[in-house]
C-alpha cells in the first residue's frame, strides 16, 4: 500500500493546531522541533514539516498528497489543488489598513498610493476588480511598520484581533478576503481510499469539537418538555434512576446552542446537568 504524505507548517500560527488535529485522529508520530519528516507508526502516512508558502506547490505537484495551509496562501500561490475540508482554525482576514491620521477616505483615494504587502497577487486582483491603480510594494514581513517608515501609504496584511494594526497606529480600511486553515489534496486525491479514511477521521474530530455530551436528571413528568429542547444526534437516551419517578437523559448538543439550551433546560425541570467534551463522532 502506498504511503501518503501530508505537508503541515513547520513552525508558526498553524503548526500547533495542525499537529493537534492529526494526533486527535489517532495518528502516532514524533514531533521534535528539528523534524522535517516524521513517519506515522500506525497509519501509512508521513508528515512533512514545511514553510507554509511551499505547501500548495508541493501538493499541486503531487510531492505531498495532502496539505494543511491557510486559504490566503493557496490564493496567493494560484495553484490547482482540491479543497477537501475547512478546518476551523487559523481564522483571519486579509485587510487593507491605513494610518489613523490620513486623507484616505474612499477606495478611489488609493489610486496612485503605495500599498505594502506580502500578498501582491491577491491584492493586485482585488484592486483590478475595483478599478484602482496603486503601487503595490511587495515585502516579506513586518508589513505594519512600513507606513511609519515612509515606505508606503497603506498596507494589506492579515488581521485577527487587530492588535498589531493598533500598536502600529493603523486602522482597518477594506476587507480583501477572509481565510482559515484548510485541508487540500492533489487533484483527484478525493478518490483515494486512504485519503477518504483520513478525511473521515478528521471530520469525526471536527464534528466532536462542535458538540458537547450532556447528561441531566429530570422528573418523568417534565421529561417531554426537556426532550423537546434537545436537538440530539438521534433521539436522546433515557435511563431510569433508582428513584422511580426520575430519569437521566443523555444527549449531544451543538456547542453554539449550549448556554441558551442549558438555561431553558433548567427552566423545564432539568437538574444535575453534566457537560462533557466529546473526542470523536463517527456517523
Ligand atoms: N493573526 C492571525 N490569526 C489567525 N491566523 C493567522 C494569523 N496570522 C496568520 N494566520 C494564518 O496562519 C498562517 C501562517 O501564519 P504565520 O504567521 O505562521 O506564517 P509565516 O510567517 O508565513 O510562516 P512560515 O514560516 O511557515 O512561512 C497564515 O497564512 C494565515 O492563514
Ligand atoms: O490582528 P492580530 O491578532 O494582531 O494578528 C495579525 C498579525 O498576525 C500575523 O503575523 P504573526 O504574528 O503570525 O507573525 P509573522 O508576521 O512574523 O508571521 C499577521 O502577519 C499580522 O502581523
Ligand atoms: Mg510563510
Amino acid at each position: 500500500m502506498k504511503t501518503l504524505k501530508i505537508a503541515i507548517q513547520k513552525s508558526g500560527r498553524l503548526n500547533e493546531k495542525s499537529v493537534e488535529l492529526l494526533k486527535n485522529c489517532g495518528l502516532n508520530f514524533e514531533n521534535y522541533k528539528s523534524s522535517l519528516i516524521s513517519p506515522v507508526s500506525n497509519f501509512p502516512l508521513e508528515i512533512l514539516f514545511l514553510r507554509d508558502d511551499d505547501i500548495p506547490e508541493y501538493v499541486q505537484d503531487g510531492i505531498a498528497d495532502l496539505g494543511i495551509v491557510g486559504e490566503n496562501v493557496i490564493e496567493e500561490t494560484e495553484v490547482e489543488v482540491a479543497y477537501l475540508q475547512r478546518l476551523g482554525f487559523g481564522k483571519c482576514s486579509l485587510k487593507i489598513a491605513v494610518p489613523n491620521n490620513n486623507d484616505i477616505a474612499t477606495l478611489a483615494d488609493l489610486n496612485g498610493k503605495a500599498i505594502a504587502t506580502t500578498y501582491p497577487v491577491i491584492l493586485g486582483k482585488y484592486l483590478k476588480e475595483k478599478g484602482i491603480t496603486s503601487d503595490i510594494r511587495t515585502i516579506s514581513g513586518s508589513v505594519e511598520i512600513s507606513p511609519g517608515l515612509g515606505l508606503s501609504d497603506a498596507i494589506c496584511d492579515l488581521v485577527s484581533t487587530g492588535g498589531t494594526l493598533k500598536s502600529n497606529g493603523l486602522k482597518p480600511f477594506a476587507d480583501v478576503m477572509s481565510s482559515e486553515a484548510v485541508l487540500i489534496g492533489s487533484k483527484g486525491s478525493e478518490n483515494n481510499d486512504l485519503i477518504q479514511e483520513l478525511m473521515q477521521r478528521i471530520q469525526s474530530v471536527l464534528r466532536a469539537k462542535e458538540t458537547k455530551y450532556v447528561v441531566l436528571n429530570v422528573k418523568r413528568d417534565n421529561l417531554d418538555a426537556v426532550i423537546a429542547l434537545l436537538p440530539g444526534v438521534k433521539s436522546p437516551s433515557v435511563v431510569p434512576l433508582a428513584e422511580a419517578d426520575w430519569v437521566a437523559v443523555h444527549t449531544v448538543i451543538p456547542e453554539r446552542d449550549f448556554w441558551d439550551r442549558i438555561s431553558q433546560l433548567k427552566q423545564a425541570g432539568a437538574q444535575g446537568i453534566v457537560v462533557m467534551p466529546i473526542e470523536k463522532i463517527i456517523l
